[in-house]
């Protein structure tokens, strides 16, 4: 480590004074001029822990959904997953240490860590579409500089494109080529394979409007358009040009105010839907004949998936065993429809993608979605040999077939994290092959009433919560408290837990009627 080389850098990005920052459920976001130094010392993170593990290691300049003045980064592990927990830490001590720390700093995450500093360095960058990202992944750049690691910078890109590449890189090229191209043509291909088994219902059924929430999806999905089927009719709306980021629109802003987004027009019945800023989240909705909105979110996704992949297990007749995930948000009502109507079994875990993706990957073939819509399906290795070597050899003409859907639902799913492009295209096609409208999918059951508030507490972290935050053990009597409401009213649940992002405590109650929840 060249110390004066860093003196000097670091100057060049100092942090102001008195501010802590944590590494929380989705890396560092606060307001984009707090955050250069955070991402100079994050360049410097990701060159660690790429020594670390010896492989190229990603960090994405985002703040997801949130407003367009905030940014935020997180990095990325080498098969695409989020950074590592334990090093979650190391991230907070060196975002907060105070300038004439940093080299020691250094010193102490590469003892404890175990970091052969004499290894290479390889980090991949993204950033989304945000006026302060440019800037702030030069930061970024610097950091990499510093400490003698190789970069290379893919620019603007969604999020879980940079997990895409990131993932392809570590597996020398197993999971797809580690180029935007490699990403479009990989999924591209598995769509068209999969739509050729639809019969072609009415045009209609084809139309598809698509929010962008004026962010990095729209620049993406325009760049994917010429690989898809002249088929796929779909039209973008809040791409960036005229509006503010995710400033009533996107994924967040339709699941939270459960109505329509400014700037899409919507006719009754239309298919719809709306990504996030950075685009790993996606729900669908329409507006029926009586103007009602009905929101089709994560639960509803998860719902769909499951069904379509239950049926092809069924009939490939491998003994697969399958899963689906779910935090304390999801609606009661999807979670009875899978564990009583479906039967698969469900699991509960606690709010954050991490969380469900680890827990997804105990299962052969592992479902995991929130309810506000992002999510993604894991097939376990034996799994993916199994249905690959199925649909080459089966003599079996109805199991090789259901054996080749689900090798392209394997293709065609970002098994990395969840990803609104990839989302998108599985549900597209799950539906063009079910020949199903998306009120029929709609209909596949009837979310409970609920309501999800926020409040903001002197100290939100007096609550503790255990049972995947559905109950809460402390303050004393919280609990009781909520316990002797929730009795009182049919179907009913509630629970509160401190957010993970944000200075508040969130509150979530659903029962039979939007009164009593
Ligand atoms: C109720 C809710 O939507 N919570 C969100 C939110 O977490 P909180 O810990 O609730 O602030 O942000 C997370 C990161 O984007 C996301 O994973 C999660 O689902
Ligand atoms: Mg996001």
């Amino acid at each position: 480590m060249d110390s004066e080389a860093l003196k000097k850098y670091s100057a060049l990005h100092p942090k102001p004074a008195g501010l802590t920052l944590q590494y929380g459920t989705a890396g560092f976001r606060t307001k984009a001029e707090q955050l250069d130094h955070v991402m100079f010392r994050m360049g410097l993170l990701a060159v660690l822990r790429s020594k670390a593990v010896v492989s190229t290691i990603g960090i994405m300049v985002t703040a997801s959904h949130n407003p367009e003045e905030d940014n935020g980064v997180k990095l990325i592990d080498p098969l695409g997953e989020m950074l590592h927990p334990s090093w979650e830490e190391y991230a907070t001590q060196l975002a907060n240490a105070e300038e004439h720390e940093l080299q020691q700093t250094i010193t102490e995450i590469c003892q404890k860590a175990a970091v052969n500093q004499q290894k290479d360095a390889s980090v991949f960058i993204g950033r989304d579409t945000r006026p302060s990202s440019e800037k702030l992944s030069q930061s970024v750049i610097d950091g990499i500089f510093v400490l003698g690691g190789q970069y290379h910078d893919y620019g603007l890109v969604t999020t879980p494109q940079l997990h895409y590449v990131v993932c392809c890189q570590n597996t020398q090229g197993q999971y797809g080529k580690a180029t935007l191209e490699g990403y479009y043509e990989k999924l591209s291909k598995a769509f068209t394979e999969l739509i050729k088994q639809s019969s072609s219902s009415g045009k209609s059924q084809k139309h598809l409007k698509i929010d962008c929430a004026n962010g990095i999806g729209a620049l993406k999905l325009s760049e994917m358009e010429p690989y898809l089927p002249k088929e796929v009719l779909i039209q973008l709306y809040n791409d960036g040009t005229k509006e503010k980021l995710n400033h009533l629109c996107g994924a967040d802003f339709v699941k939270v105010h459960q109505k329509p987004p400014r700037g899409l027009d919507m006719k009754p019945n239309e298919r719809c839907c709306s990504f996030d800023g950075d685009a790993d989240r996606i729900v669908y909705y329409y507006q029926d004949a009586t103007g009602l909105f009905h929101l089709i979110d994560g639960d509803k996704i998860a719902t769909l998936i499951s069904i379509f992949l239950k049926e092809l297990l069924v009939k490939v007749g491998q003994s697969l065993k399958m899963a689906v995930v779910q935090t304390a948000y999801a609606n009661g009502s999807s979670t009875r429809y899978l564990e009583e109507t479906l039967k698969v079994p469900v699991h509960c875990v606690k709010t954050g993608v991490k969380h469900l993706h680890h827990k997804a990957q105990e299962f052969d073939v592992g479902v995991y979605f929130e309810a506000n819509g992002h999510g993604t399906v894991l097939f376990s290795k034996a799994a993916e040999t199994k249905i690959r070597h199925l649909a080459k050899e089966e003599k079996d003409n109805e199991k090789r077939e259901a054996a080749k859907v689900l090798e392209n639902m394997i293709d065609l799913i970002n098994q990395t994290v969840g990803d609104a492009v990839s989302d998108m295209l599985v549900i597209e096609a799950i539906l063009a092959l079910k020949g199903l409208t998306l009120q029929q999918w709609d209909a596949v059951y009837t979310d409970l009433p609920n309501r999800l508030l926020k409040i903001q507490v002197a100290d939100r972290r007096v609550i503790d919560t255990t049972d995947a935050e559905r109950r809460a053990v402390t303050p004393p009597g919280l609990q009781e408290k909520i316990d002797a409401l929730v009795k009182k009213y049919k179907l009913s649940r509630a629970f509160v837990r401190p957010s993970g992002t944000e200075d508040v405590v969130r509150i979530y109650a659903e029962a039979d009627t939007q009164v009593r929840a």
